[in-house]
């Protein structure tokens, strides 16, 4: 078994008072700022003149400076900015911010593994990479728990850039979960897999299908939704906290039996073949190629995808119902002018 990390294999010493910029302030850069602020670190945030984030950045109590400047000061750099961004927010801002003895973080691998961003010999480079989205980051860490967390070294010049990310870590509240040393490669690769293949892309577009099946078929859309959209989390839920054990234990045998019977046939060899395809794509660079050309051509096919998203009835069913429970404290992103978050 894996060696993961717990509280008292990190020294948070390492990060108290320590110099850390953190480069955006969304869904990742305020969950960072806020957990390293509250772990004792001297946290400021990085953003350009006119970002939309700046307002929230600072109403939540931080100095907010000019990515450059903030990268002058700090002695430890986090990035947080979209990956695509990231190799021209290096060459512009980061880069001229760099000295020796200076440490260089991510979230996630994708600039190192795929060679758009060279740190200089001199500086340290590493990466925490939380393996949940940053809302959930900041509230499990508010609430006492933790994320767990990947963590790397692919740069140690000054010999202590391992103990650094496992501090940082720590900072974060992974330490409380567990974490797990990884490559800049293995990282990339299964992160892009996990998001691309299970975690958004195959969840979305199998609750997506089942609702469609429903509806398609005369089904009312609101039944459909709870079915296989809103029931979702409930189960998700005991998997979460027993493994596919407690979820078949909670469920009838009914259910269990048609598991068994229902999951082989929606995940067939086509499936499989589909995800071995997807893996070959990212290891061998061609995912990450034209995720980056679709960014150069500015992201029209992208924004499309967004907007069909949004018009799609399942969004506007889920809108509807999840208003009727306050407890859930819904998020409405389609609202004319939604809440920040
Ligand atoms: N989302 C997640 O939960 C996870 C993300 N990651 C990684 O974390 C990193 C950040 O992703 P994510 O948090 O989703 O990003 P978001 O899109 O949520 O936030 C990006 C932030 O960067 C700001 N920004 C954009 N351009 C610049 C710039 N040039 N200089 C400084 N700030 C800038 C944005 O400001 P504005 O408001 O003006 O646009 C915004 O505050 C990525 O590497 C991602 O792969 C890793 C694990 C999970
Ligand atoms: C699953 C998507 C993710 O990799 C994440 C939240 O971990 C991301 O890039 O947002
Ligand atoms: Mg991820
Ligand atoms: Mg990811």
């Amino acid at each position: 078994m894996a060696k993961l990390h717990y509280e008292s294999d990190a020294d948070l010493s390492l990060i108290r008072g320590e110099r850390i910029a953190i480069l955006g302030y969304g869904s990742q850069g305020h969950a960072h700022a806020q957990n390293l602020r509250d772990s004792g670190a001297d946290v400021r945030v990085g953003l350009p003149e006119g970002s939309r984030s700046r307002a929230r950045a600072e109403a939540d109590g931080f100095q907010v400076m000019a990515p450059a400047e903030a990268c002058a000061w700090a002695r430890a750099i986090m990035v947080l900015t979209p990956d695509t961004g990231q190799a021209k927010l290096y060459d512009e801002a980061i880069a001229p911010g760099l000295a020796p003895g200076k440490t260089l973080m991510f979230a996630h691998g994708f600039n190192v593994r795929y060679g758009l961003i060279k740190a200089p010999e001199g500086v340290d480079v590493s990466m925490v990479a939380p393996k949940g989205p940053g809302h959930r980051v900041r509230e499990v860490f508010a609430a006492g728990g933790g994320v767990p967390a990947l963590f790397a070294v692919h740069q140690d010049a000054s010999g202590r850039a391992r103990a650094f990310a496992l501090a940082y870590a720590k900072g974060l509240g992974a330490t409380r979960a567990g974490v797990l040393e990884t490559t800049f490669t293995e990282e990339t690769e299964t992160d892009l897999f996990g998001e691309k293949a299970v975690l958004c892309g195959g969840v979305s577009a199998l609750v997506q299908a089942g609702f469609q099946t429903l509806v398609e078929a005369g089904y009312q859309p609101e039944i459909a939704y709870f079915e296989c959209f809103h029931e979702l989390k409930l189960i998700v839920d005991l998997m979460y906290r027993g493994g596919l054990t407690y979820m078949r234990h909670s469920i009838s045998d009914t259910a269990e039996y048609g598991d068994y019977t229902g999951g082989p046939q929606v995940i067939n060899a086509a499936s499989r073949e589909a995800m071995k395809r997807i893996l070959r794509e990212i290891q061998d660079g061609t995912y990450a190629a034209a995720w980056i050309q679709e960014n150069r051509e500015g992201r029209t096919w992208f924004e499309a995808q967004r907007a069909e998203g949004r018009a799609s009835a399942i969004e506007q069913v889920g809108r509807e119902l999840r208003r009727a429970m306050p407890f859930l404290e819904p998020v409405d992103l389609l609202a004319p002018d939604p809440a920040k978050v």
